[in-house]
């Protein structure tokens, strides 16, 4: 290194260096802290996981609201999920269920929300995940709930409506779909094999370019990455975690349809989530088969000017063109507008559940 080179930059890396001690020293401040406030709450024999969803979020807009930069709003959430997370994971480790083997998107999306510092619970179905959480064999779980390119996942929306599980988080993540193989070619592939959904997602790219290639469903995308680094007949359609955990190499990138593919996942779990003044609340809703009632089954969310962010209908499987409809609305339902407008849903539909209201991402 020339010497003038090394006179400038020695010094700035002085400086980093003297910072990162004094964030250690701050790091390890707010763990003790942590501990503290893990230690009251065990004095007063608070149940349940330490998790506070509505606690970490607003943490982390604090945050952002105070952000200066360089350092970007984007860091900030990435770098407090992660310290929130070990914090979390010392006053108790929290264990998240999700599909897939290692390398899922639903893992990248579970990590992403809850940071690295869990007890990963690696399911075989989304119907898994929710057994999981119900039986207290996970605090919380992660799953897809719909998609830019594909729409809604109905096994998603189908266990939501059976199960006790309350909706705590969100966290909408970019798909971006590979094609998989050992080699990095296509020599003596004869199968593509992903998850439905991806299958879908790609569909218009596997006919014009591998048109040849019989395609096969896989239980997820890590499971067909798994199959995949065994078979030298099969190529995955997976995401760049999948490719590294199973040491395959990509034959194509950026495959899916749409660029901008994403893919929305909620958080389960036996938790109630209070309010942070930016909140959303899903619920589910029918009525019954006549002209004009969903038109009317909406009416007491303009009148007590609530938003709705999301519809999405769903057969009630009784043969007779009958449906539930999910609905996701803007606020909390603690907020008065909204419990007023739930209060009016509630007195008019055949029926009607509250998933959770959560912090909106
Ligand atoms: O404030 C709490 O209740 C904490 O347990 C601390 C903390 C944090 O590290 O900030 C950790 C876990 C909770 O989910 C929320 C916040």
């Amino acid at each position: 290194m020339d010497d003038t080179l090394q006179a400038r930059l020695g010094p700035l890396r002085d400086r980093i260096d003297a910072l990162d001690e004094q964030i250690l020293d701050l790091l390890n401040q707010r763990a003790n802290t942590a501990l503290e406030v893990g230690k009251v709450k065990q004095d007063h024999d608070v149940d349940g996981p330490v998790l506070k969803p509505e606690r970490e979020a607003m943490v982390i807009r604090r945050l952002q609201a105070l952000n200066k930069g360089p350092f970007t709003d984007q860091a900030v959430d990435a770098v407090w999920t992660q310290i929130i997370s070990t914090c979390r994971g010392l006053e108790s480790a929290l264990a998240v269920a999700y599909l897939g083997p290692q390398g899922s998107f639903s893992e990248q999306a579970a990590l992403e929300h809850f940071g690295h510092a869990v007890t990963r619970v690696r399911c075989d179905s989304f119907d898994e995940v929710f057994r999981a959480v119900e039986a207290g064999q996970a605090d919380v779980g992660m799953v897809p709930v719909e998609n830019s390119t594909e729409g809604a996942v109905n096994r998603t929306l189908d266990l939501l409506l059976n199960s006790p599980l309350k909706v705590l988080g969100e966290r909408s993540i970019k798909i971006h779909h590979n094609l998989l193989t050992q080699s990095g070619t296509l020599d003596g592939v004869t199968r593509v094999m992903a998850h439905p959904q991806a299958l879908a997602q790609c569909q218009a790219w596997l006919t014009q370019h591998v048109p040849g290639l019989v395609r096969d469903a896989a239980p997820s995308n890590g499971e067909a990455a798994r199959i995949a680094s065994t078979d030298p007949t099969v190529a995955a359609i997976a995401g760049d975690v999948a490719a590294v955990a199973w040491g395959l190499r990509p034959v194509a990138s950026g495959i899916q349809d749409d660029p901008q593919n994403r893919t929305r996942f909620l958080a389960v779990g036996a938790i109630e989530t209070l309010p942070t003044g930016k909140d959303k609340t899903s619920i589910i809703l029918a009525v019954p088969n006549r002209a004009g009632a969903v038109y009317e089954m909406l009416a007491p969310l303009s009148t007590n000017g609530v938003s709705m962010t999301r519809f999405e209908s769903r057969p009630a499987r009784t043969g007779a063109w009958e449906y539930y409809f999910y609905v996701d609305l803007l606020g909390h339902r603690n907020e008065p507008s909204v419990a007023r407008a739930l209060a009016d849903l509630k007195q008019q539909v055949a029926f009607f559940k509250v998933l959770g209201s959560y912090p909106q991402q």
